[in-house]
């Protein structure tokens, strides 16, 4: 498995420029999400690193070799990438053993490869089956199995559990996860669900208008966002405007504990930044500082985000995660806390009257 690395990756179709110097670093053995909204480009920089796409400027590197450049492309089949695309993958005339089984030389199919990486994907004892008598999940793990079967240096995952269903996801891809874990693979995956790609990735690269904005583990990603618009995209943000004292932002919650974002001094702060589960609904009232509305919910189940609006109109959204012992009626009075340090940016643009 190796090392891959993509630099100041340019590509447009015609006037549309889908890539606009992508940079993106997967360590070896490492499974990297690549996360964005519809247009990004995400799928693009799956193709242009697979071969699919030859790339204008810039370049990629697998372990130091290049594989692409402006002018230069390595053919799809010479650079050992594997793809596993949404759906559909597999062959509907061959059984499990011979999909597992397509590519491989004779001798990894003697050394028991195929039934191997059926196992790690959860599927021993399917070799006889099939396509059309597996479930999606089923179908979505052999596509894996097949893909990791000849050794590629780096498997690419292209929204492959966009057509199963919420509870079917959910274990179907900790089970991919786990296999490529175990096979030491490199991987990267183009999602633009936040909840996948934090749950599931070593690394998280959000990509916005053909370029990665931020990357690193999926907690810092999501505590420590880059800028306001990677803030919004990978979870629910709630944003305060801010005056700062030292290391303390005054907000219509209150004064706060405020750590600083990169090298960006706190004291230009203009607003910062919670998550909802930093803010603490307090009842009875009278034990809290401030006091909100409730203005609506949304029960999500495990837990519910209750909108609730200040005195002065400022909206905020807390996460509670005992629904049910809430008095989360509309109109209703809380108070609120707040938990944990805020995000210190700077305030956003005002729109021209
Ligand atoms: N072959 C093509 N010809 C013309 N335009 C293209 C082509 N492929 C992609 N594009 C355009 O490039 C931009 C990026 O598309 P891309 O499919 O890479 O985004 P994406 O993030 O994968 O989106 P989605 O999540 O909807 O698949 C879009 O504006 C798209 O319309």
């Amino acid at each position: 498995m190796a090392e891959l690395r993509v630099t100041a990756v340019h590509k447009s179709f015609g006037p549309v420029r889908a890539l606009r110097g992508a940079d993106l670093t997967v360590r070896s053995g490492t499974l990297m999400a690549v996360l964005g909204p519809s247009g990004s480009g995400k799928t693009t920089l799956l193709r242009c690193i697979a071969g699919f796409e030859p790339v204008d400027a810039g370049e990629i590197r697998l372990d130091g070799q290049q594989i692409a450049a402006s002018g230069r492309t390595v053919r799809p089949e010479r650079r050992r990438i594997a793809v596993v695309p949404q759906e559909g993958a597999l062959f509907p005339h061959l059984p499990v053993r011979g999909n597992v089984a397509y590519g491989l030389d004779r001798h990894s199919r003697r050394t028991g490869r195929v039934e191997s990486v059926l196992a790690l994907v959860g599927l021993a004892g399917f070799e006889d089956r099939m396509p059309h008598h597996l479930s999606g999940g089923q179908q979505q793990r052999v596509a894996v199995a097949r893909a990791l079967a000849p050794h590629p240096r780096v498997v690419l995952l292209d929204e492959p559990f966009s057509a199963l269903d919420a509870a079917l996801r959910t274990a179907v891809r900790q089970d991919v996860r786990r296999a490529l874990r175990a096979d030491g693979a490199t991987a990267v995956l183009v999602t633009h669900d936040q909840a996948e790609a934090l749950s599931v990735a070593d690394e998280v690269a959000v990509m916005h208008d053909g370029r990665i904005v931020q990357s690193g583990p999926p907690d810092l990603v999501y505590s420590a966002p880059a800028d306001p618009w990677v803030a919004g995209f990978v979870g629910e943000a709630v944003w305060l405007p801010a005056e700062m004292t030292g290391d303390r932002a005054h907000t219509p919650l209150g004064p706060v504990p405020v750590v600083a974002t990169g090298d960006r001094p706190p004291a230009m702060a203009g607003q910062v930044l919670l998550r909802p589960e930093q803010i603490e609904v307090v009842v009875p009232v009278a034990r809290a500082a401030v006091t909100a509305t409730v203005v609506g919910h949304d029960f999500q189940g495990h837990d519910a985000l209750l909108a609730l609006r200040l005195a002065d109109g400022t909206p905020v959204v807390a996460r509670i995660f005992d629904p049910a012992s809430l008095p989360h009626v509309m109109g209703g009075e809380v108070g609120l806390r707040v938990r944990g340090a805020a995000r210190a940016f700077p305030a956003p643009p005002q729109t021209p009257q």
